[in-house]
């Protein structure tokens, strides 16, 4: 197989994670020098235009410092509060270093729920892109609050694959303790191997992973894991030690370090098969001449200027079809209105959609995005 590496030189959106094992000092405090030494790679691959999105773990072991707590509770709820009162501290100290840089940044807490509903899909990701958009460097973890899946496994690494596919980014670098994956775990076999590159779904990574380990420890098995999920919209994922001198700049001029999980389709390509795959619609837009033409010969978003009439009972985020005047399929596509809104603004230009709606949220009525076409 002939190497991918050059992919991390062209490629334009990152979703970089970043791991609580490699962000603390012991599990006790953050790393703050370490830091600083990432945001200065990532000031400089954003000076090249590429969007980076940060996840990053690390919020339970700047609470325990915070809170004077030399030892980990098992208690979960002892683990969510030191999550709450350490992401202060996580955010405050990204914010601080990228500022060196003129950079801003922005608090993004989510989870996995968030992401299987599609309404809060659309949202997360329209708010990701215009931050990345503004050129603010969105600092993602999980919303530990609410949940508990991540500090009692451990494992962000999902996280950063969802993120991934959120943004459509076109590749996950997993920055972690050990310089990348190896046939087995480095800690208990000092003959371990290095993988350079492979494909994110061969199937011998699982045994090479191992089960996770010891509890609170994620280990690489949720990194093989992220990279399949990753590699499902489209991203190629990298393993690689976050202590490697310069990791980042070095990776970006496609140096073979760490692990790289190779993708076989192209982003955009795998989110409309995965669009095409979605099943369940919740109702019909029919569409005028010109908005078929439209779509279908210039590949361009539905404006609501361009739709009939609307019928189903659908919400921001629902599945829906696009028919034409004679009710021949057109396209599906994932809606950015509900029913009443949509009967509301349809025939209108997009320009009247705050007088008539009282806000304005997208131009689009389907976004091109979320559009595949069917039929001829
Ligand atoms: N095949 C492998 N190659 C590298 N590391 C492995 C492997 N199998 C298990 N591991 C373990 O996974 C650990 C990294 O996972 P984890 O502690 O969850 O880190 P992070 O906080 O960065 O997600 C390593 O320190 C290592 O002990
Ligand atoms: N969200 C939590 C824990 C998540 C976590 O540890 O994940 P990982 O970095 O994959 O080991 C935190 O910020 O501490």
């Amino acid at each position: 197989m002939s190497s991918k590496r050059g992919i991390l030189n062209s490629s334009r959106r990152w979703v970089v994670k970043i791991g609580s094992a490699l962000l603390t000092n012991n599990g006790q405090g953050l790393d703050q020098a370490a830091i600083a030494g990432w945001v200065k790679q990532l000031a400089a691959i954003r000076e090249q235009g590429v969007e980076l999105v940060l996840v990053s773990s690390g919020a339970v072991a700047a609470g325990m410092t915070r809170l004077g707590w030399k030892t980990r509770p098992n208690a979960i709820h002892e683990l969510q509060a030191a999550a709450a009162v350490g992401q202060m501290g996580l955010v405050q100290t990204y914010e601080q270093e990228f500022q060196r840089y003129g950079l801003h940044t922005a608090q993004v807490l989510i989870d996995h729920d968030d992401l299987s509903n599609r309404e809060r899909y659309l949202n997360a990701r329209s708010t990701l892109k215009t931050l990345t958009d503004l050129g603010v460097i969105p600092i993602v973890n999980e919303n530990d609050t609410v949940v508990t899946d991540e500090i009692r496994f451990g494992d962000n690494d999902t996280l950063g694959a969802l993120v991934a596919n959120l943004v459509e980014a076109e590749a996950l670098i997993i920055l972690t303790d050990q310089d990348g994956m190896y046939d087995s775990d480095p800690r208990s076999n000092p003959q371990a191997r290095l993988i350079e590159e492979t494909a994110a779904e061969d199937s011998q990574l699982d045994a090479m992973a191992g089960d996770g380990g010891s509890l609170g420890r994620g280990g690489m098995i949720t990194k093989v894991r992220a990279a399949r999920l990753a590699a499902r919209s489209g991203a190629h994922t990298v393993i690689v030690g976050g202590r490697i001198a310069s990791v980042l700049t070095r990776l970006r001029e496609s140096e073979s370090l760490g692990t790289l999980l190779v993708a076989d389709q192209q982003p955009q390509a795998a989110r409309k098969r995965w669009l095409a795959g979605q099943l369940q619609t919740r109702g019909t837009l029919v569409l005028d001449a010109g908005a078929v033409k439209v779509l279908r010969q210039q590949g361009k978003s539905l404006l609501p200027v361009g739709v009939k009439a609307v019928r189903g009972r659908f919400t921001r985020g629902d599945m829906v079809v696009c028919v034409d005047e004679m009710e021949h399929q057109v396209a599906c596509g994932l809606v950015n209105y509900s029913f009443e809104e949509a009967q509301r603004i349809i025939g209108q230009s997009s320009e009247n959609i705050e007088s008539l709606l009282g806000y304005k949220g997208d131009d689009e009525l389907i976004h091109r995005d979320n559009l595949v076409l069917k039929g001829p």
